[in-house]
C-alpha cells in the first residue's frame, strides 16, 4: 500500500517534471521561430514532409509559421491529444494564419468566412497560454471568452471541452436564463476559463463577492463586431473597465470591425489583422449557392408555405425579423401540418427550451423558424440544407451571418432571400460586398396560397388573431426602425393586403403609421411643426425606448435586434371605433408637456403654440425660437392659469355657500311647520313619544341606524308601530 502510494507520488512528480520540460521546450521553440509581426504565415512554405519538428539541435528549432497541420505547431501534447481525439488534423486557413501569431502572445483581429474554423483559432491559444503559465485552480480566472448569444456560448463550451479534454483546467459556462446563478456564484472564483454572455459576466462582476479577474491572461470576443456594437456597448464597457489592461486579446468574426475606436476601447497592442479571405472573389463560402426572389409582402407567407411543402426532406432554417412573427408562423403552420416537423427559436423562450430546440435541430430533418438569435456562429451538427430569409436582413453583415449557417467547413448549402420590390437596393449592396447572389423569378404557378387557410384558422382559434395582430405590428415596426431608409420604407408597403395575407379580418390600425401619415401631411404644410414636435414623435414610435431583443436578447442595436414587445395599446384594430373613442376619453395624459396643443393659423394649417414665436433664421427654413419670447410666453401662460385657478376656486366657494343656505332654509321651514302641527293637534302626554319615535324612523329611512333606537324608553304599542314602519321600509 505504502509502495503504491510512493509510486503514485513519484509518477506525479515525473509528470510535473516532464510538463515543466515540455513548457520550457515550447517557450524556446515559440520564441526562436516567431513569425514577423505583420506577416501572414500562410504565405510561408509548409515544413517538408518527414522533417524533424520542435528542437532540431541544442539551439535550433523547426519553423512553425508555415505549418499546415496541428501537429507541426509548438503546442502541448495535451492539446494535440484533444485535437486528435476530435479528429482535427489539418488546419483551416484562419487557423494557419492566426495560430503562429497567437501562440507567441500577440493580440489578434481575425476575420474569415463563416464556417471556416475560427473557434479553434482562439481556443487553442487560450489553452496553451494557461498551460504554459502552469495555471491552476488557485489562480482563478485566467481566460474569458465572450459570446453574443447563449446558444453560441454553449457551443463554444462544447468545443472547449472536446479540445481541452486532457487538460486539468476548470471551465464554466455562464449564460443568462439559467436559474442556478447562486450555485454559479459559489464556484465562479474557482474557474480558470469562463465562457459567457456579456450580461451574465457583468452580473457576476457586480454581484458575486470577491469575483476576481485581476489575473486575466486572455480575453476573447467571438463575433466581435456584434459584441462591440451599440447593443452591448454599456455592458462591454463596464466589463472592460474591470479587466487588467495587460493581457492578450483576440477578436474574431466573419465580418470584422476595423473601427479604431473599438480597438482603443479594448486597449489592443499592435494587433495582427488577419483577414484570410479578403482577397477572395466572394465574401461567402464558395460552396454556398445563393438566390434571391422578388416576393411582395402579401405573398411572403404563400411563398414560404409553398417552399416548405416542396422541400419536405430538407433541413431548413427560416429567418423572420421578430419573436412575434416567429410565433405566429410557427403556431399557424403547425396547425396546418405541412408534413415536416416544425420548430421555433427566439429570445422570449425559456432557456431550457431554447437549448432543447437547438439540439433537436442539430439532429433532425425539420424546419426551424428563428429570429437572428440563430444567425451567428451556430454550427448545426448535421448540415442545414437551406437558409430561407423571409424578412430582409438589416444589412450585408447580417445577411452573411444568416446564410453562413449552411455550407460550413467543406459542406455545401443553399440559401434564398425573399425581397420585396421596395427592397431591391439590398441586392446591389450584396453584390458590391462580393456576395454572389442570383436573382431568380418565382414560379407563381406552383404557389400554394395559405391565406385562406390562415383566415379559417383565425376564426376557429381566436388567440391566433392576437398572435397575427402582434406579428403584423412588430413586422411593420421592424421595418420602420431600420436605419437604411433607402431599403426599408414602411410607407411603401401594401399594409391592407399584408394584413389579409395573414388571415386577419380587418387591418389593425397602427398609431405610428397614422402619425407618420399625419406628419407627412403636415410637413407639406409647415416645417415648423415637425421641427418642434419631432422628439415627441420619436417617443411615440418607440414607447419603451426599448432595448430590443436579439435572441437573448434584451440587447439593443435597433436594426439587428428584432423589436419584440409592442404594447398592445398600439393595436386599435377590429374594435369598433366608438369604443376606442370612449376609452381614449378616459385616458388623459397628465404628463403631456406644454406646447403640444395644436393651434391653427389664419389659413387653417396646424401650428404648434411655440411656432408663433419662431423666427426664420436661414434660407433653408430652419425655425429658431427666441429664448426671451419663449420665457415670456410661458410666464404669461402661467399667470393665465393662476388667474383661471383663482376664478375656479371662487366659483366653487360661492356654489357651496348657496347650497348651505338652501339647506338651512329648508330646515327652518320644517321646524316652523312642526310647531304649527303641535298647536293644531291637542295631543295627550302619551302621544308625545310617538311623535319622537316617528322622527327616528323617518329620518332618512336609514335602516342601518335602527340599532340606535332607544327601545327601552318607549311603550309596547310604540315598539309595535315602530317595527311595522321598519318592515315597510325594508320592503322592496
Ligand atoms: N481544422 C479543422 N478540421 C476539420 N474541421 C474543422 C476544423 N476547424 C473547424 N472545423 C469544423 O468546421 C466547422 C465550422 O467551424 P467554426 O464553427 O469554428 O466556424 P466559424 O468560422 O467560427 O464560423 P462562424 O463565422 O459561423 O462563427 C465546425 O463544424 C468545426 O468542427
Amino acid at each position: 500500500m505504502k509502495q503504491k502510494f510512493k509510486s503514485k507520488k513519484s509518477s506525479g512528480k515525473q509528470k510535473r517534471l516532464s510538463e515543466i520540460e515540455e513548457i520550457k521546450l515550447l517557450n524556446s521553440w515559440i520564441q526562436s521561430q516567431k513569425p514577423d509581426s505583420g506577416s501572414n504565415p500562410m504565405s510561408l512554405p509548409p515544413p517538408p514532409a518527414g522533417a524533424p519538428l520542435g528542437r532540431i539541435d541544442a539551439d535550433t528549432y523547426s519553423c512553425y509559421a508555415g505549418a499546415t497541420k496541428f501537429d507541426q505547431l509548438p503546442i502541448s501534447n495535451k492539446t494535440k491529444d484533444g485535437l486528435r481525439k476530435a479528429e482535427f488534423v489539418d488546419m483551416t486557413d484562419i487557423q494557419r494564419a492566426s495560430l503562429p501569431h497567437a501562440l507567441c502572445g500577440r493580440d489578434i483581429l481575425g476575420a474569415a468566412k463563416t464556417g471556416s474554423g475560427k473557434t479553434l483559432a482562439f481556443l487553442i491559444p487560450v489553452l496553451e497560454k494557461l498551460y504554459r503559465e502552469r495555471w491552476g485552480p488557485e489562480d482563478g480566472v485566467g481566460s474569458i471568452i465572450i459570446s453574443p448569444t447563449r446558444e453560441l456560448g454553449a457551443q463554444l463550451f462544447d468545443v472547449l471541452k472536446a479540445v481541452g479534454k486532457f487538460h486539468n483546467f476548470s471551465a464554466g459556462l455562464l449564460i443568462g436564463g439559467r436559474k442556478d446563478v447562486n450555485t454559479e456564484k459559489e464556484h465562479v472564483n474557482e474557474l480558470n476559463i469562463l465562457v459567457c454572455t456579456p450580461g451574465r459576466l457583468l452580473q457576476h462582476m457586480d454581484e458575486t463577492p470577491n469575483f476576481d479577474c485581476s489575473q486575466l491572461q486572455v480575453l476573447v470576443l467571438d463575433e466581435a463586431d456584434r459584441i462591440l456594437d451599440v447593443g452591448f456597448k454599456k455592458t462591454l464597457n463596464a466589463i472592460i473597465s474591470q479587466l487588467p489592461k495587460h493581457r492578450q486579446t483576440f477578436l474574431f468574426s466573419a465580418t470584422q470591425t476595423k473601427s479604431v475606436q473599438d480597438l482603443a476601447r479594448l486597449s489592443l497592442k499592435d494587433p495582427e489583422y488577419l483577414s484570410v479571405h479578403e482577397e477572395s472573389v466572394t465574401a461567402t463560402p464558395s460552396s454556398l449557392q445563393q438566390t434571391a426572389l422578388v416576393v411582395p409582402l402579401e405573398q411572403k407567407l404563400d411563398m414560404l408555405w409553398s417552399f416548405i411543402k416542396a422541400h419536405l426532406n430538407s433541413k431548413i432554417l427560416v429567418f423572420l425579423s421578430s419573436c412575434k412573427q416567429v410565433k405566429f408562423v410557427f403556431e399557424t403552420f403547425k396547425k396546418l401540418r405541412p408534413g415536416i416537423p416544425l420548430k421555433c427559436l427566439h429570445g422570449r423562450m425559456k432557456q431550457d427550451k431554447r437549448m432543447g430546440i437547438y439540439s433537436e435541430f442539430c439532429e433532425k430533418r425539420s424546419v426551424l423558424f428563428s429570429t437572428d438569435v440563430a444567425s451567428r456562429g451556430l454550427d448545426f451538427n448535421k448540415a442545414v440544407d437551406w437558409v430561407v430569409q423571409v424578412d430582409c436582413p438589416e444589412d450585408v453583415a447580417s445577411y452573411i451571418h444568416r446564410v453562413g449557417r449552411t455550407a460550413r467547413y467543406h459542406s455545401g448549402g443553399r440559401s434564398v432571400l425573399f425581397l420585396m420590390p421596395s427592397e431591391m437596393k439590398m441586392l446591389e449592396q450584396l453584390e458590391s460586398a462580393k456576395v454572389p447572389i442570383q436573382l431568380i423569378k418565382a414560379n407563381t404557378k406552383r404557389l400554394q396560397p395559405v391565406s385562406g387557410l390562415l383566415s379559417a384558422l383565425l376564426v376557429k382559434y381566436p388567440n391566433f388573431q392576437q398572435l397575427a395582430q402582434r406579428a403584423f405590428i412588430t413586422y411593420l415596426r421592424s421595418i420602420h426602425i431600420q436605419k437604411d431608409k433607402e431599403i426599408f420604407d414602411v410607407m411603401k408597403l401594401s399594409i391592407d393586403d399584408f394584413s389579409a395575407s395573414m388571415g386577419l379580418p380587418m387591418t389593425p390600425r397602427i398609431r405610428f403609421i397614422d402619425q407618420k401619415k399625419r406628419s407627412q401631411k403636415m410637413s407639406a404644410n409647415t416645417t415648423t411643426y415637425l421641427a418642434l414636435e419631432s422628439s415627441d414623435n420619436e417617443n411615440a414610435l418607440n414607447p419603451s425606448g426599448e432595448e430590443l431583443e436579439y435572441g437573448d436578447f434584451k440587447e439593443s442595436n435597433q436594426g439587428l435586434l428584432p423589436p419584440t414587445d409592442i404594447p398592445t395599446s398600439e393595436v386599435e384594430d377590429a374594435v369598433p371605433r366608438t369604443r376606442i373613442l370612449k376609452k381614449k376619453k378616459l385616458k388623459i395624459n397628465v404628463h403631456r408637456p406644454l406646447g403640444t396643443r395644436v393651434s391653427f393659423d389664419d389659413e387653417g394649417n396646424p401650428l404648434a403654440p411655440l411656432a408663433r414665436l419662431a423666427d426664420i433664421k436661414s434660407s433653408n427654413e430652419t425655425f429658431v425660437v427666441d429664448k426671451d419670447l419663449k420665457n415670456e410666453f410661458y410666464k404669461k401662460r402661467r399667470e393665465e392659469l393662476k388667474q383661471a385657478d383663482k376664478e375656479d376656486k371662487l366659483l366653487n366657494h360661492n356654489r357651496l355657500k348657496e347650497k348651505r343656505k338652501e339647506k338651512m332654509n329648508k330646515m327652518k321651514k320644517r321646524a316652523a311647520k312642526e310647531i304649527e302641527d303641535d298647536d293644531d293637534v291637542s295631543a295627550s302626554e302619551e302621544d308625545r313619544p310617538q311623535k319622537r319615535s316617528k322622527k327616528f324612523v323617518d329620518c332618512d329611512s336609514d335602516i342601518d341606524n335602527k340599532a340606535d333606537l332607544n327601545t327601552e324608553s318607549i311603550t309596547v304599542a310604540e315598539q309595535e308601530e315602530l317595527a311595522l314602519k321598519l318592515l315597510s321600509t325594508l320592503r322592496p
